[in-house]
Parts: C-alpha cells; structure tokens; sequence
C-alpha cells in the first residue's frame, strides 16, 4: 500500500460544482473574475445548484423562496441565549444551532431529492440569521428580523447592525459572498461528502462541513490573518514582524495553498475592495500593511496570498467583529457544500478509503494488574 500525506494531488471524486485547472477557478465552468465582477450571490447560488444561471423568473422564485424560508425557530434563540456566550466562539454557537435547526425541521431524515432541496433552501436561508442572531444576543441584544425584500447581502448587514447599509458595503459584501461560494474539493466540502457519502442527513453534512472549515488551516485563517494584522498594528512594524517570523519558520496565516501555486484568483479581487474600503474608512494602514507582508512573504517564500488574506482587512473595513470573518465564510461556502451534498446523493458511493497500518503487531493482552 502507498499512501500520500494529506491525500496531496489524489482525485477522489468527479464533480461538475466547480473546478481549479492551471490556477483558474470555475463554478459551473464560469470564471470566477466574470462571476465577482457582475453575479449577484443569489445568482451563484443557483448556479452552483442548477449547473446553469437563472433567467428572471427563476431568480425571482429562488429569492421568493429564500425569502420564505429565513425565519430561525424561535428555540434556537432561546438555546443561543443559554449558551455561554462571553465564552464561545461564534464558529461553535453556528454548528451547534445548525445541528440544532435538524430538530426542527419534520424533513430532516426525509431523503428525497425534492425534500433535500427544500433543506438546502431552508439551510442557506437561516444561516444568516444564525450567525448574526448569535453576535446580537451575546452583545445583549435581540436578533434582528430579516427584511424579506433586502438583497441576501444587504439582508445579512441588515441584520447584523439593524441599519440598512450604504451601497458600497452591499457590493462589497455581495462581491465576498460570491467569492467563497465553492471550491472543489477543499476540505471542508470533503467532509461534507464524507459524511453523506454514508447516506446521513443534509444537516449532519453541513454540521460536519462547518466543524471542518473551523479550523486555522482551512476558514479560520482569515480571523488569525485580522489577528495578525492587529499585532503588527502600523505598517513600520511589519518588517521586523514578519522577518522575525519567518526567520523562526512560523506559517504566516493567508499564505500558501494545497492546489494554487501560482496565486489564488479571488486574492486579487479582495486586495482591491481592501484598497477601495481602507481608503473610504481612512484606515489605509490595514490595507498598507497587507501589501507589505504580501511583498516579504511572496517575495522570499514563493507563498502567494489565499482568499483568507485581504478578506481580513475587508471585512474589518465593513466594521464586522474579527471572530464573525469565518462564520461569513460559512454562509457563503454553504451553498458549494450543498451543492456538493446534492450531487453527492445524486450519484451515491460509500467514501471509505484505507489507512498503511504502521502501529505495532503481534501484542499479547496482559491482565490490567500485571502491567508495570
Ligand atoms: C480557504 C482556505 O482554506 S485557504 C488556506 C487557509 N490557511 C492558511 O492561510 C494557513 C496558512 N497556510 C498553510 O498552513 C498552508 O499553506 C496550507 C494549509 C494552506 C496548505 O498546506 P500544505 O499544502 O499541506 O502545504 P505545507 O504546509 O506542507 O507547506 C509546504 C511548505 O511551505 C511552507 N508554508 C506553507 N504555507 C506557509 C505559510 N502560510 N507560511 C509559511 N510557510 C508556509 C511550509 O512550512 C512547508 O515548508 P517546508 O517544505 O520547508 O516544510
Ligand atoms: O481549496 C482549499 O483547499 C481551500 C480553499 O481555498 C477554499 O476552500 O476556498
């Protein structure tokens, strides 16, 4: 038996969600630049689910239908107002309602194609609730309720603050959303598969999914880069900072990728909006200091940045709590979870690779009482 690290370079399934050949990210075989600069999220979303964009109806009976089904039981509040909020993450307040929402749901273990659907709508849909119902409720606050004629961007600021946002935040964000909404196998949509691929629920899909995209290698790298970026504070402080941790051999956090070796696509997307936001909020310093890590890093590893590397300073530039960056990533990332989840069912085989047994042999059991 021969096995890879990290399964580097193993194709482990076909999919026709999206695709990364020589550096170019597709969705349903549209450029990711063509797709950032003119789609409106609600628009990838059906792409990534219908293999094609909507015409003007079927837009408008996809956010008719977003739109009915946004409402959060009202029980998932309630547990969110008993969790220790001072103390969890919002990344772990998501996965637990999300989980939560199944017991809600009278589909839940409904396995039908047209049932599964209905959940991928119900999921997209609350999720925006959930993230920004958990911000309000530890702040004291009540959730805000969704505004069903708000676009699904400008509906999550809405919420959040519970003021309408200015149209560059809406693009902005919009643009994000559009951004992270797939990206072939990564690990966080192999989970997802993963755990469908046994023939288990929708939502222990995207339970599992959230879990994966946690963690400071995959999503919640964006959080530690704003982290980061907040340590070094002024961009005089960049150079010693980042020499010092190279020097040590650190991970600088928003560099590097397992597939991308020349650069990451939506990287040069989201440098712009910081660009653009930092200036608009006279904090160039967060974008300044960017570019110069960028320039050491690139420069003397070869590491180009990731998506996770400007969304930082753009997201604080739309004035977003550091520890909400990856739970965003999330209710964008759904809609490719889901879409895998579908075309995972639609074509069903158990995942269960093997593992080179490198433990030791021929150990006899020895009573507990005998043992030194
Ligand atoms: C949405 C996303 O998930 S994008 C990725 C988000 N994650 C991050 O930004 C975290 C920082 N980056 C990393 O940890 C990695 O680049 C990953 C996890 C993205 C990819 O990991 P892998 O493909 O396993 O690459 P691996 O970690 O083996 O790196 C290869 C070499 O580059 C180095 N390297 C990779 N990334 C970085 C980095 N960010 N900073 C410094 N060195 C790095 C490694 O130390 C290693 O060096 P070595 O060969 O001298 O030991
Ligand atoms: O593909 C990956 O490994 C990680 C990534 O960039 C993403 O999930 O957007």
């Amino acid at each position: 038996m021969s096995t890879t690290r990290g399964l580097e370079g193993v194709v482990a399934t076909t999919s026709s969600v999206s695709s990364i050949i020589d550096d170019v990210l597709t969705y349903q075989g549209y450029n990711i630049d063509d797709l950032a600069e003119n789609a409106s999220f609600e628009e990838v979303i059906y792409l990534l689910w219908n293999g094609r964009l909507p015409n003007k109806s079927e837009l408008d009976e996809l956010t008719k239908d977003l739109a009915a089904n946004m409402d959060v039981p009202k029980e998932i509040f309630d547990y969110m107002k008993a969790y220790p909020t001072d103390k969890v993450h919002p990344m772990a307040a998501l996965r637990t309602a999300v989980s939560q929402l199944a017991l809600y749901d009278d589909e839940a273990d409904e396995m039908s194609e047209e049932a599964n659907k209905r959940k991928a709508v119900r999921l997209q849909a609350r999720i925006p609730a959930i993230v920004t119902g958990f911000s309000r409720i530890r702040n004291g606050e009540e959730p805000v309720a969704p505004k069903k004629d708000l676009s699904f961007a400008a509906n999550f600021l809405y919420m959040l603050t519970g003021q309408e946002p200015d149209e560059t935040s809406i693009t902005a964000f919009n643009k994000a959303l559009v951004l992270h909404a797939d990206h072939e196998l990564n690990a966080s949509t192999f989970t997802a598969r993963v755990c469908v691929a046994t023939l288990s629920d929708v939502y222990s899909g995207i339970t599992s999914a959230i879990g994966a995209l946690k963690g400071p290698l995959h999503g919640g790298a964006n959080e530690r880069v704003m982290a980061m970026l907040s340590e070094i504070g002024e961009v005089d402080n960049v150079e010693p900072y980042i020499r010092k941790a190279l020097d040590n051999k650190e991970k600088i956090m928003g560099f590097g990728h397992r597939v991308y070796k020349k650069g990451d696509p939506r990287a040069k997307h989201l440098r712009e909006m910081s660009r653009k936001l930092t200036k608009i909020t006279g904090e160039s310093k967060w974008y300044e200091m960017s570019v110069k890590i960028e320039d050491m890093v690139t420069g003397e590893k070869g590491l180009p940045p990731n998506v996770d590397f400007y969304s930082a300073s753009v997201y604080h530039s739309l004035g977003i709590d550091h520890d909400l960056f990856t739970p965003i990533f999330a209710t964008s990332r759904v809609s490719g979870w889901l879409a895998h989840i579908l075309e995972q069912y639609s074509d069903n085989r158990l995942i269960r690779p093997r593992a080179e047994y490198v433990g030791p042999d021929k150990q006899h059991y020895v009573p507990l009482d005998e043992r030194s």
